[in-house]
């Protein structure tokens, strides 16, 4: 399912190349300008100014304009062979869709992926009604759709094959397709599956209605303990969940997770995930500053720890309102990370400092375990109450 060794390790050496580029730039790209947190009381990050390392993949935003939908015209004839479509039957290896009965069952199942290029070519953009624009990605834009056959709500992400190529992520498309598809929990945005014209790639995904995370933490953040600690338990579970399947996330942050009805959250965005089924340390260094664990900052080998540790990044950040080890430059964060600084406002309760601590542990062996995680008196003090 997952791509060959060979591939991988070409996938890798590409990402190594691109993340030592980004390093090489300095410190220039991370909000600067923005006020110090000492100064305005608020987080220094804006949406804008966190920095992802992904981001040097991709280069400026103002690329990525792709047509308006109404100027989308979906192709049946087109070649399945494409370089950028993982091959028939390698999506996923999944049980039972979840999809609500009758709905696009025969199309979105993936246990019953495609088997025939006209079964795989009975979806296409004529089959859906196209609603709002939800968001814009790296390569492309997000719309909420209606099926037009069940009425079934999903949202669709349409991606630029050029650009796709351009910046030469063919092998991280394919990988996230794969492993999105090949997950299924109800705290990771579930991926019901993929078409393609000559122009676009286009994936269907669950419609989380209450859309970033960051957002909401933005306009209404800090939360209270209760809040916090069912998002803090909600992601440990779909963390554990995924690293039991030898899947590491390693880009946890709220701008990736999505949020639905009644304080659902879900992870969203597996660009950077990566399976690491033969269980050895990997060292491509990935992730956003802020979130990055002492261990990827020296590019040390790591493994699955690295997302216990952006989950206590994760959790402080709720609790609190900005990350623990934000600073004015990136050079200031990693020696603040390096050091482990942990500093907790007054109001953080005992409990809350002992879970971020256990899960900020400078030493990954040391960091707690996600199932004692979902676990700790905190959680299960706030359980009660969700
Ligand atoms: N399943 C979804 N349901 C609702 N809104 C979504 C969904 N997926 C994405 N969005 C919205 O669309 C925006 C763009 O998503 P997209 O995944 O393309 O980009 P991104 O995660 O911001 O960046 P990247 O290109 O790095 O993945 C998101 O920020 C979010 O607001």
């Amino acid at each position: 399912m997952i791509s060959s060794n060979q591939s991988r390790r070409d996938s890798l050496q590409q990402r190594n190349l691109l993340l030592s580029m980004r390093l090489s730039q300095g410190p220039g790209r991370r909000s600067l300008n923005s006020t110090s947190r000492q100064n305005s009381g608020k987080s220094l990050a804006t949406k804008k100014g966190r920095v992802s390392f992904s981001q040097a993949h991709y280069g400026d935003e103002s690329r990525r304009e792709i047509a308006s939908p109404s100027r989308i015209t979906g192709n049946h004839t087109d070649n399945l062979q494409t370089s950028i479509i993982p091959p028939r039957g390698e999506t996923s290896k999944n049980g039972d869709d979840g999809l609500p009965t009758g709905l696009l069952r025969k199309t979105f199942n993936p246990k019953a992926f495609p088997k025939s290029p006209v079964e795989y070519m009975c979806l296409s953009l004529d089959d859906f009604d196209i609603g709002k624009k939800l968001g814009k990605g790296k390569f492309g834009k997000v719309y909420c759709v209606r099926h037009r056959q069940t009425g079934f709500i999903c949202a669709l992400k349409a991606m630029n094959k050029k650009e796709i190529m351009q910046y030469s992520v063919q092998k991280q498309f394919r990988r996230e397709v794969e492993i999105q598809s090949s997950l299924k929990h109800p705290n990771l945005t579930q991926l019901y599956g993929y078409f393609h014209d000559d122009k676009r790639v286009y994936l269907l995904m669950e419609y989380l209605i209450n859309g970033e995370l960051y957002k909401h933490l933005r306009a209404n953040g800090p939360f209270n303990d209760i809040i916090a600690s069912s998002y803090v338990y909600q992601m440990a579970d779909a963390l554990d969940y995924m690293h039991d399947r030898n899947i590491i996330h390693r880009d946890i942050k709220p701008e990736n997770i999505l949020l639905g009805f009644q304080n659902t959250i879900k992870l969203t965005d597996f660009g950077w995930s990566v399976s690491n089924s033969t269980g050895s340390k990997r060292k491509t260094l990935c992730g956003t500053i802020d979130y990055l664990s002492p261990e990827l900052i020296k590019s040390k080998e790591y493994d699955d720890k690295i997302d216990v540790w952006a989950l206590g990044v994760l959790a402080y950040e709720l609790l609190v309102g900005y990350p623990p080890f934000e600073e004015n430059s990136k050079e200031l964060t990693y020696k603040r990370i390096l050091k482990r600084d942990l500093k907790f406002p007054d109001h953080i309760s005992p409990q809350a400092r002992d879970l971020i601590s256990r899960l900020l542990e400078h030493d990954p062996q040391l960091r707690i375990d996600l199932k004692e995680a979902k676990t700790h008196p905190w959680i299960e003090r706030n359980r009660d109450y969700w």
